[in-house]
This record gives C-alpha cells, structure tokens and sequence, in this order.
C-alpha cells in the first residue's frame, strides 16, 4: 500500500547546518511569495510557533526586504496558545517580536486570535472566532478553496514539529486529530504547556498549496525517523499537501531516518 509519504509527493532536504536551512527557507518562500502574488495578488503564509521563527531571520535580510511584496502577504497561525497577545507563551507575540515587526506587512493583513478570547483564556470562542475569521477570508476571495471541498486553501503553511511528533497542536493520542468538520479546533489540555490552545484541522492542514516543515536538532531525530517509517501514531506523518509537503532537516533531526527512506 502506499504510504501517505509517497502518495502525496513528500520530499525532503537535509542541510548541512540551521544557517543552510534557514537560507533554503528564505529563498522558498520568497519564490512562492512572487508566484502567488503575481497571479493572484495575495499571498497567504500561514505561521506555527517554536523553533520556525528564529530559522525566518534570513527573510529579514536586504534582498529579501527590498524585493519580496510584503503588502501582499495575509499572515495566520496554524495553531495558538490561548494566552494574552503579550503573554511569553503567545506564539502570535513570538512572531511579531521576532519577524513581523521587522517588515513591512500591513497590521490590517495580520489575524492573530481574539484579544478577548486570548486574555479570558476563553480556548472554545477562539477557535470559533478563527474559524469565522478564515470563512470571511475565504468570502473576500483572500483566501482560496480547496477544490470543491470549500475548505480554505493557504499558498504556504510553514510548520515545525515537537519531539512526540505533534505538529499545530494536534497532539500524539489525543481527538482533535481526528477532526474532519471544523476548520479550527480547540484543546485544553495540551500535553506541552500551555493546555489551552486552537489548532487547524488536518483537513485544512493538507489543504495548503505548500507546506514546508522545518525540524532541527538531535532530539527531533526519533520523531522525525518515525515519520519516516510511517508512523502514524505521529500527528506529523499525516501532513501532505496539495501540491508540495517539504521536510527540511538538518542533519541532527535526520540522522536516524533509515537508510533508503
Ligand atoms: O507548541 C508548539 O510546538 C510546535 C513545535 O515547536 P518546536 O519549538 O519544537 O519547533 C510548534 O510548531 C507549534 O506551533 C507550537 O504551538
């Protein structure tokens, strides 16, 4: 039978050091950005928190800045710890600290989760929220559809993994996985601090024109080998995509992937 892997054309690059795959990243994502907004006039870049956001630095350099459309770019959250805007724990916080104060995307193309929402931990509302945010995206024609499904359709989704293998906040044992009608789900007991959070569906995960997944470091190396061997235990080995699923790695978070694989 063949494997999600291999039906849906995941790849991966493994790079010689963080430096490498951060400028591989860089150059990614700046070519899909002049791709989708060239035809579409819009690029929609859907952000995860964790490690991901420091490895986004190389777009902060001047040959990116000067050419890369920044008014065109629509900036979600794959997943969001329900925790004040300003909170540490705030995945919003951390992208807006370290990338997105740094260009110049419009504050109006930025949707982090309710502020109310978020202050109140109040987890349930917020994914309601999300998900009537993306709807009206998806009304403005900002965000496309996926085929006939009408699920939102993201240009690129940038993704990262913890070592059990979760990915969003789609966690290893727990339902949410499973979740096939909302577009955003909630969770309140997350097994990683803080136990609030929402999350995208894998349905609208997989939607996504592109996903890239950036994992680092020798303690992602047996998550990352079980995604390799098909584990589907790992929310992570689910990911696909509609055209493109990339696994960048650096050679720590490969080193146990098996010969072959
Ligand atoms: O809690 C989270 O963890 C994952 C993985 O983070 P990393 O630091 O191991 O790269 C992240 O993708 C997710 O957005 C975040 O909420």
């Amino acid at each position: 039978m063949a494997s999600v892997l291999e039906k849906t054309k995941s790849k991966k690059i493994v790079f010689p050091t963080k430096k490498e795959l951060s400028e591989a990243m860089a150059t990614y994502t700046a070519n899909l950005s002049a791709k989708f907004c060239k035809e579409r006039g819009y690029f929609t870049v859907v952000l995860s928190g964790g490690d991901l956001i420091s490895w986004l630095s190389e777009l902060l350099e001047p040959k990116y800045q000067e050419s890369i459309e920044w008014s065109k770019w629509h900036i979600f959250w794959v997943d969001e710890r329900v925790v004040p805007l300003d909170h540490e724990d705030s995945n919003y916080k951390l992208a807006f600290d370290g990338f997105l104060s740094k260009v110049p995307i419009p504050i109006a193309n930025i949707y982090p989760i309710d502020k109310d929402c978020a202050a109140l931990g109040d987890a349930k509302s917020a994914a309601l929220l999300y998900e009537e945010c993306l709807k009206r995206l998806v009304n403005r024609n900002i965000i496309r559809t996926y085929k006939s499904s009408g699920f939102p359709q993201f240009d690129l989704q940038l993704l990262g993994m913890g070592p059990d293998g979760h990915m969003a906040s789609l966690f290893p044992g727990h339902y949410q996985i499973k979740e096939k009608a909302n577009l955003v789900t909630y969770i309140t007991d997350s097994p990683k601090p803080p136990p609030k959070r929402i999350t995208f569906t894998l349905p609208v995960i997989n939607c996504a024109s592109y996903n890239l997944m950036a994992v680092c470091d020798e303690a992602q190396a047996d998550a990352v080998a079980k995604v390799f061997n098909h584990n589907f235990d790992l929310p992570a080995a689910w990911l696909t995509a509609d055209v493109e699923a990339i696994w960048f790695l650096d050679q720590a978070a490969a080193s146990k992937i098996p010969k072959g694989l």
